[in-house]
């Protein structure tokens, strides 16, 4: 098994509201291992954004963690001095967004951004712009001399997330943090930036973070995955494991209710029946109680544990052997 590089250890973030505090993340546990891609999957609201924003340091001004701690390389992120956090986000975790347009000003030109994103690698200006075209290149734009000159806006929508992608891997990041990569693209475009990011991973030796609610995504995409409900990871496994024998009632009903969400062309997660609870007040139980098949009494009353089912595959569930 590969060293972790970035390693989450009972992650527990609220954020202050007018009322009660929202319990985003409730004691996040994973590991990001170089070489592997890590998609991280959940329904709507389950604290994916919160939580890959907090592994790039910019949780948001109104989020509190409250507990636990991320480290990347052994120093933990959350204690470190800002200007640690920003070489860290400079340098060594980079992060692709789903509208690309935001990692861009919309006033400079695609080729003068990419020179001035690496202006702290201390090379000069011309190798800086050689490696950018090199990198356009490598991404899959067809004429990168002529997207170096193009605004954002003239690049299409999955032209722009390649340039989005380019910019995050300049600096050569042992972390690419990509949080729903290809959400905002239609289903050709998706299938070209996942059929990207597959071609990179076999090249690329740092760790790949995949923020997604398509089950599409992390079939065709990753190595290992995490599956987090209401604040929680609630099941983690390798992709196999996960898609042939998933342990947590929530993983089994994702999968079972609809196979073809297996399909990048599905947008969204299979519905469950119910909703998941109300991050202001979660219950004492289990989250999922009140939309589980399987549910017991002990449920409703006890926090389910983490259970280890095998190697790598755990499962948070009261239940996860029955
Ligand atoms: N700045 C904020 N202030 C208060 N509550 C917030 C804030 N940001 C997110 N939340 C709440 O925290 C919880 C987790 O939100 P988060 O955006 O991380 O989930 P998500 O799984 O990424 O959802 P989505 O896919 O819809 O973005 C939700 O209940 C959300 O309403």
């Amino acid at each position: 098994m590969t060293t972790p590089l970035l390693t989450v250890e009972n992650l527990t973030l609220n954020y202050r509201t007018g009322g009660d505090p929202v319990q985003a993340l409730r004691g996040v546990s994973l590991t990001a291992r170089a070489g592997e891609v890590l998609g991280i999957v959940g329904e709507s609201g389950c604290g994916k954004s919160t939580l890959a924003a907090t592994l790039m340091g910019l949780a948001g001004t109104n989020a509190e963690i409250t507990d636990g701690a991320v480290s990347f390389r052994g120093e933990n992120i959350l204690t470190a001095r800002e200007e640690t956090r920003r070489k860290l986000r400079g340098k060594h975790i980079a992060m692709v967004f789903q509208d690309p347009m935001t990692a861009f000003n919309p006033v400079l030109t695609i080729g003068a951004q990419l020179v001035d994103f690496q202006h702290n690698s201390g090379t000069p200006k011309r190798q800086r712009h050689s490696a950018a075209r090199d990198m356009l290149d490598r991404v899959g734009i067809p004429d990168p001399d002529i997207c170096m000159g193009r605004f954002p806006h003239e690049l299409s929508g999955g032209m722009r997330q390649r340039a989005a992608i380019a910019a995050a891997l300049l600096m050569q990041p042992e972390i690419l943090i990509a949080d729903e990569p290809t959400t905002a693209l239609d289903v050709t475009m998706e299938a070209q930036i996942i059929h990207l990011l597959r071609n990179l991973q076999s090249d690329y030796d740092g760790a790949i973070i995949i923020v997604t609610h398509q089950l599409g995504v992390i079939a065709q995409l990753c190595d290992r995955v995490v599956v987090m409900y209401a604040g929680q990871v609630v099941e983690e496994a390798d992709v196999d494991t996960l898609f042939h024998a998933p342990r947590h009632p929530y993983t089994k009903a994702l999968i079972a209710c609809d196979p073809a969400s297996l399909s990048i062309k599905e947008k969204r997660l299979p519905t469950i029946g119910g909703r998941p609870p109300d991050l202001a007040h979660p219950p004492a139980g289990c989250a999922f109680a009140d939309r589980c098949a399987q549910v017991e009494p002990i449920c409703r009353t006890a926090a389910p544990p983490r259970v280890e089912i095998g190697p790598d595959h755990i499962a948070k569930c009261h239940e996860a052997w029955s």
